[in-house]
């Protein structure tokens, strides 16, 4: 290739298509009449880039570092500090060093413009320090109203009870514990290991997916205490004290985390949350899979003690339930409360797995927002509907029983079948269980199903989710709007997930994304969103 810029076998930087995103790639030809080059990337993916999407990895580096040093002195100065930077000012010409470059230069960019441009400035960094008070606030508010004898949303401010009861050594002590015990049933050499999806160096990281083992011991391990004669109506009456030692873990954990991640290379970090913010980053997390050996901390906190803990908290209010009302078994409605969540959560739990293919897991770090999700805000506020049904009976017929137990495995049924459907194929896209499926290749080699439950909506997992939510809440009743807290809190979450996850697809995908929303219009539900 004489006349041509780069040449064969040369180590360049591409990118990668539809993003801002460059990788170290090697040169493998040049077509004069296309004028298109073919390149290669670490994970052997091939693609034709212009040489427009090209820059030569010295010049690379060079750019990066001059954009970078014209930032402000906050940034110059944690510059300094990173062990990441020594390293690749220490040997920067290396190419592991340019690649690290790159990818920190885009994983700010893309955090800069993720703190720009989200929903009503949600995410943004004036918005961080909104959602950082409001999401504690909003919780003890729930928790205030869900005792009341008529909850509602003009009962504000709630009574608050003297500051002094909120702390309870013995709470903390017990959510510690139980945070302990559910690390030991993870750590445990029992069940399967199973493989992350490819990182962004190329590494799949290795997760032992126990969840099932786990909940089968915790549901063993609460039934006998029952049956030792311990009180697990506990939980019900010192609910606020569990929350806010909860909380208090899950700022300490955020902090914790925050500090280590300052520590680790660029190629360890999120896309998302390294804006240079702290309180941005600290919120939205920097580190994509913070680690202590192999004892992963994200993965940890959102499939485990938050997760069974819902279902253990769930337990004590039916066991509440009977005690204050004088029941010799949980009313109907608080079994249906309990038994779906519960299969949710064992669901989960069952096909672990797939929780390595979803946008927490790959794309977001891990701080506050995860941390107090899924330890504080999963527990504690996905309760509701039990926590509401011990101090608000609501008598069911048996048809209107029938009729919520059909809507609930409906629901449960798109939810399942989408969701393993989009895992199996990510995992293996030449499964031949799955070779009815029609798909859209794209410039990064991955494609998108177009047809199945994919082809339906662009997110089938979402409407089988929503329906469920809608299964738990009806055993409420009408009487009050607490108990639909979840469901509109869910609309809220998923709405702004789905738009969030489409913009980082179209970046992803650009045109066989656009393409994929031209033949799958709607959104959610069906001709309707
Ligand atoms: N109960 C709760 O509080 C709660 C909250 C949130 C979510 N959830 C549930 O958690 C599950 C996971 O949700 P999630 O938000 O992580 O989203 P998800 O729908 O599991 O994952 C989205 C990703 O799927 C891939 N994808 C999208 N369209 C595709 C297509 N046509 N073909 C193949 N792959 C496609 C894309 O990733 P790649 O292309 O990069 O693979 C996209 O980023 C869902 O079932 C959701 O309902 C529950
Ligand atoms: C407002 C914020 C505090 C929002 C926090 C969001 C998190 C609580 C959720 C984000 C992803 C969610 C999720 C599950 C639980 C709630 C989240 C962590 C999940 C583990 C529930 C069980 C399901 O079967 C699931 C594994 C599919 C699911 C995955 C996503």
């Amino acid at each position: 290739m004489p006349t041509v810029k780069y040449q064969k076998d040369e180590t360049v930087m591409g990118r990668w298509p539809g993003s801002s995103l460059y990788y170290q790639v090697k040169v493998v030809g040049f077509d004069s009449k296309s004028q298109l080059y073919t390149v290669i990337y670490k994970d052997g993916t091939e693609l034709e880039l212009k040489e427009q999407d090209i820059r030569s990895a010295a010049g690379f580096q060079l750019r990066s570092r001059s954009r970078s040093r014209s930032r402000s002195p906050g940034r110059r100065r944690s510059r300094s500090r990173s062990p990441a930077r020594t390293t690749r000012r220490s040997s920067s010409r290396t190419a592991a060093a340019v690649a690290a470059a790159a990818i920190t230069e885009s994983a700010k960019e893309s955090s800069r413009k993720d703190a720009k441009s989200t929903l009503l400035g949600l995410w943004s960094p004036s918005g961080a320090y909104f959602w950082l008070l409001f999401l504690p606030a909003w919780v003890l508010f729930l928790l205030l109203q869900v005792n009341m004898e008529d909850p509602s949303l003009v009962n504000f401010p709630p009574p608050l009870p003297p500051l002094e009861t909120l702390w309870d050594t013995q709470a903390f002590g017990i959510v510690i514990l139980w945070i302990l015990f559910q690390a030991l049933l993870y750590v445990l050499p029992v069940g399967k290991v199973s493989e992350g999806m490819p990182l962004r160096t190329g590494e799949r990281l290795k997760y032992r997916t126990n969840g099932f083992f786990a909940i089968v011991v915790s549901a063993l391990v609460a039934v006998a205490a029952v049956y030792q004669g311990i009180d697990l109506t506990y939980i019900h009456s010192n609910f606020l004290q569990l929350s806010v030692a909860t909380f208090l873990i899950s700022v300490l954990l955020s902090i914790y985390l925050y500090i280590r991640s300052r520590y680790v290379s660029a190629d360890q970090l999120a896309l998302g949350g390294n804006s240079g913010n702290v309180v941005y980053d600290f919120f939205k997390g920097r580190e994509l899979n913070p680690r202590i050996k192999n004892f992963d901390l994200k993965f940890f906190c959102e499939m485990r003690p938050g997760l069974i803990g819902w279902c253990l908290i769930n337990f004590a209010m039916a066991l509440a339930e009977m005690k204050q009302q004088g029941l010799d078994a949980p009313s109907y409605a608080m079994i249906l409360v309990n038994v779906f969540q519960l299969l949710y959560v064992v669901d989960g739990l069952w096909n672990e797995e797939a929780i390595l293919t979803t946008m927490d897991l790959m794309h977001d770090g891990f701080g506050f927002m995860l941390a107090f999700g899924d330890l504080v805000w999963v527990p504690f506020t996905y309760t509701l509907q039990a926590y509401y049904l011990v101090s608000h009976p609501n008598p069911l017929s048996p048809l209107v029983v029938a009729l919520i137990v059909t809507l609930k495995l409906v629901g449960f049924y798109i939810f399942r079948k989408s969701n393993s459907e989009k895992n199996a194929f990510r995992r293996n896209p030449s499964d031949p269980t799955l070779s009815y499926l029609k798909t859209i290749p794209t410039a990064t080699g991955k494609s998108l199903l177009v047809s199945g439950w994919w082809g339906v909506v662009r997110h089938p997992n979402y409407l089988g989710d929503l329906i469920m939510a809608l299964a738990w809440s009806l055993p409420c009743g009408f009487s009050h709007l607490l108990p639909w807290y979840y469901m509109i809190y869910f609309i809220i979450l998923l709405v702004h997930r789905d738009s969030r996850d489409m913009s980082n697809c179209r970046r992803k995908y650009g045109s066989a994304w656009d393409e994929y929303c031209r033949t799958v219009r709607y959104r959610i539900i069906p001709r309707v969103y």
